[in-house]
């Protein structure tokens, strides 16, 4: 089999029938034919739209295939095939036909091959990275304010430098070049262990990197490390049993400063950093202590008792599920330390909640709309909110924008009303895009097709900065750290790119679920999109696919959460709820089935995966009326580049798309027989309710409600039928399918 190049290619021979090719294939076969002993012809292989979404055959006109033909000997004894037209050298081979797969294999060891020679220079580049460490961190910037010191440290020489954008460009194009072709993903786990590669691997990373250190982890605990940020005996003894043996970047650049130095803090790091922590250790550190200098002190005084025995700190977040893992972190690191804390959100019992509260928590973690609603009816442990010592704001930039919040606004207006409580408070500011600034929108720098003359200016991140503070309320000097890399996610992420017509996303994302099983969130913009694809998927049984949007009851959102944290191949299709902050564990895939609103979403979302360390993969996917987005997106990332191209194996893709195509139906159909159904029962119930009287009547509602049960009954039976169908497809599975599950 050949592909052939739209420049300088020759029309391809034969008259093979019109079959599906790739658009643009079918451009006629009747070129100019160097005919020579014409035995056998090139005749056009069908090719699914697939193929032109990838970047490497931009150039591609169709892909022909010979069946018929000789193969004759020349003078020197090497073989020749003889064809319509061309003659083409060959390796020497007896007479025999060559399969169009071997020649695709031997097309997948060269790419193989390549995949190599990148994986070693990325090896020795990510050597040499390694050599920089983040104590090269520098210097300090005063803002216009004259309140602020700025620290930029440079985490990584290549992704730090703003003005770097050429090397930049190159790191991207490296560390992507080697995962071009999505046969490689699985063979990168090995390669990249040869070379010491940079880019991680994404199939079952963690079970690796333990079995390799469960014994060298014993002794990995870098107490002395931890011990010279002012972290407490108390919490080391739970940071060693969970075996977080050394502060990440961080948290070695913010906890000196915030225990020791019992500074505010605002930091910018990138997602799954280990930010929580970072906030968590100072705010326990500080309970303790303030509770044993009481307790001296309530030998000689008994007033001071008050102080510790109240609300000690707040920490808000902007999703429930989000503060119900951040109480996770608090009692992982408070294990020791007798530091109470409860969840404050919406969509669980209030009563439950007051109930809690009544136990005197010293922290609250909370979504500032149930919070507001407490703090309003006049509960008695929040009655001195605003006395509190430490306030922490994760993902604070969600939290301060317009038009979300307006509860947070009301908070922070009871905490910050008396200077003496808010100069004794210490603040926690922290998010992966809390510097993160845009242009603005092409739309404001024109007014129809002119210029606007005084072009708005792009919010600088210091600008930006200065307004949370201000906002939060936060104390004179405060420490800042911002060390998120310039292209906003972080470096253990692979990131890939489909591009492909809107209903070709079904397929793309079965084939890659197909391919890559493990655990993976898929992201969508609707609830709607949710819905259709979390029934799909179900009908493919793809697993455990599960659901999470905001119209679900809060208490399916957490269950479905744990079910999806307990199972290593689940499935979650979410909303944006999901986007932000939640941690779960080896989480491997991240797909984008729908091109994100904003750069940030963009980064949190893909961050979800790629946590602590380890690596992963963020797949998007992109129809053709996304692409404004895409690139909007990108241009807020300081991104030169487009993502490569993710790759798929068209014998596969071929095979799995009559699947997608009847699970498609049934899911389409069920919709609509739920609805006959519903219809139906509304019929039957309001005639109920309404007792028609006349037996007229009666009798013409009789018929038509027979007609109606009958019209059920065979869109029931239909769809039945449609069900069967794709259970007999799905089980089923041809050679090239049992080849993949086998893997
Ligand atoms: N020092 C450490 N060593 C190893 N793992 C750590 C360490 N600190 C935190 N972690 C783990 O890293 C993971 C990510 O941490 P965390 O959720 O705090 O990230 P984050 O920076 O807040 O991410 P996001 O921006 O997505 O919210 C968690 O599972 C956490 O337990």
């Amino acid at each position: 089999m050949k592909p052939k190049a739209k420049k300088g290619s020759k029309k391809s021979g034969g008259g093979g029938a019109p079959k599906k090719t790739a658009p643009g294939a079918n451009r006629g076969n009747q070129g100019k034919q160097k005919s020579r002993s014409k035995k056998g012809e090139w005749n056009l292989v069908p090719v699914g739209d697939e193929f032109f979404s990838d970047k490497e055959f931009e150039n591609l006109v169709s892909f022909e295939e010979l069946v018929d033909y000789n193969v004759v000997s020349k003078a020197d004894g090497t073989k020749e095939i003889l064809t319509g037209g061309e003659t083409e050298e060959q390796e020497p081979v007896k007479g025999m036909k060559r399969k169009a797969e071997e020649l695709e294999e031997e097309e997948e060891e060269a790419d193989e091959q390549d995949d190599i020679e990148i994986q070693q220079k990325l090896g020795k580049k990510k050597q040499k990275k390694k050599n920089v460490g983040v104590d090269d961190a520098s210097e300090v910037i005063n803002t216009s304010a004259g309140l602020v010191i700025v620290e930029e440290v440079e985490a990584d020489v290549e992704s730090v430098e703003s003005n770097s954008k050429p090397e930049e460009a190159k790191v991207t194009k490296t560390s992507t070049k080697n995962t071009v072709k999505e046969s490689s993903v699985k063979k990168a786990k090995k390669k990249n262990k040869k070379n010491g590669a940079a880019v991680k691997s994404v199939e079952e990373p963690e079970k690796e990197e333990t079995q390799e250190n469960e014994t060298a982890e014993e002794n990995d605990f870098e107490e002395q490390e931890w011990m010279k940020l002012g972290v407490p005996e108390v919490i080391l003894r739970s940071l060693k049993e969970k075996k977080f043996n050394k502060p990440t970047n961080i948290q070695t650049l913010t906890l000196p400063a915030a225990i020791l130095g019992k500074k505010d803090v605002v930091g910018a790091a990138e997602t799954g950093s280990g930010k929580t922590l970072a906030f968590a250790i100072p705010i326990i550190d500080g309970i303790i202590k303030r509770r044993s200098l009481a307790k001296v002190n309530n030998s000689t005084d008994d007033d001071d008792d008050e102080e510790v025995d109240g609300l000690q700190a707040l920490i808000l977040t902007p999703t429930r599920e989000l503060a119900v893992q951040i109480k996770n972190h608090f009692d992982v690191a408070a294990k020791y330390a007798n530091v109470k804390t409860v969840v404050i959100v919406g969509g669980l019992a209030s009563q439950k909640q007051e109930r809690l509260l009544r136990g005197r928590p010293d922290v609250v973690i909370a979504t500032p709309g149930r919070l507001w609603e407490l703090v309003h009816e006049g509960d008695p442990h929040l009655s001195t909110i605003n006395q509190i010592k430490y306030l922490a704001i994760d993902e604070t930039d969600r939290m301060v924008e317009k038009g979300h919040f307006k509860e947070l606004q009301s908070i922070l207006q009871v905490l910050n009303k008396e200077e003496m409580h808010k100069q004794s408070r210490q603040n926690f500011v922290f998010s992966a895009t809390l510097a993160f600034t845009h242009e603005p929108p092409q739309r404001m720098k024109t007014i129809g097709n002119r210029r606007v003359k005084q072009q708005p200016k792009k919010v600088s991140a210091k600008v930006k900065l200065k307004q949370i503070m201000e906002m939060v309320g936060l104390r004179a000097n405060p420490k800042i750290v911002d060390i998120t890399t310039s292209k906003g996610t972080c470096e253990t992420l692979t990131e890939m790119q489909i591009n492909c017509s809107q209903d070709y996303k079904d397929y793309y994302l079965y084939y890659f679920l197909l391919c890559h099983p493990g655990r993976a969130i898929v992201f969508c913009n609707s609830i709607n999109c949710v819905r259709r694809l979390t029934n799909i998927f179900f009908f493919l049984q793809c697993g455990e696919v599960l659901p999470l949007h905001s119209e679900m009851h809060q208490k399916q959102r957490l269950r479905n959460l744990e079910k999806f944290t307990a199972n290593e191949k689940g499935i979650l299709i979410a909303t944006d709820v999901a986007a932000r902050g939640l941690d779960i564990q080896n989480i491997q895939h991240v797909i984008h089935y729908q091109v994100p609103k904003t750069a940030e979403s963009y980064i949190h979302r893909s961050g979800r995966t790629a946590r602590a360390f380890k690596g992963g993969i963020a797949i998007l996917m992109v129809e053709p009326g996304e692409t404004t987005t895409v690139k909007n997106i990108f241009r807020s990332l300081g991104r030169e580049e487009m993502l490569p191209i993710f790759d798929v194996d068209g014998k596969v893709f071929r095979e799995i798309k009559s699947r997608i195509e009847m699970a498609v139906k049934v899911e389409k159909f069920e919709h609509t027989v739920r609805k006959k159904l519903a219809d139906h029962n509304w019929m039957e119930k309001s005639k109920k309710e309404m007792e028609l009287a006349t037996s007229e009547e009666d009798s013409d509602e009789d018929s038509g409600k027979a007609g109606q049960k009958k019209n059920l009954m065979q869109a029931k039976k239909k769809l039945e039928n449609y069900k069967n169908q794709l259970a007999q497809m799905l089980s089923n599975n041809t050679f090239v399918i049992n080849n993949i599950l086998s893997k």
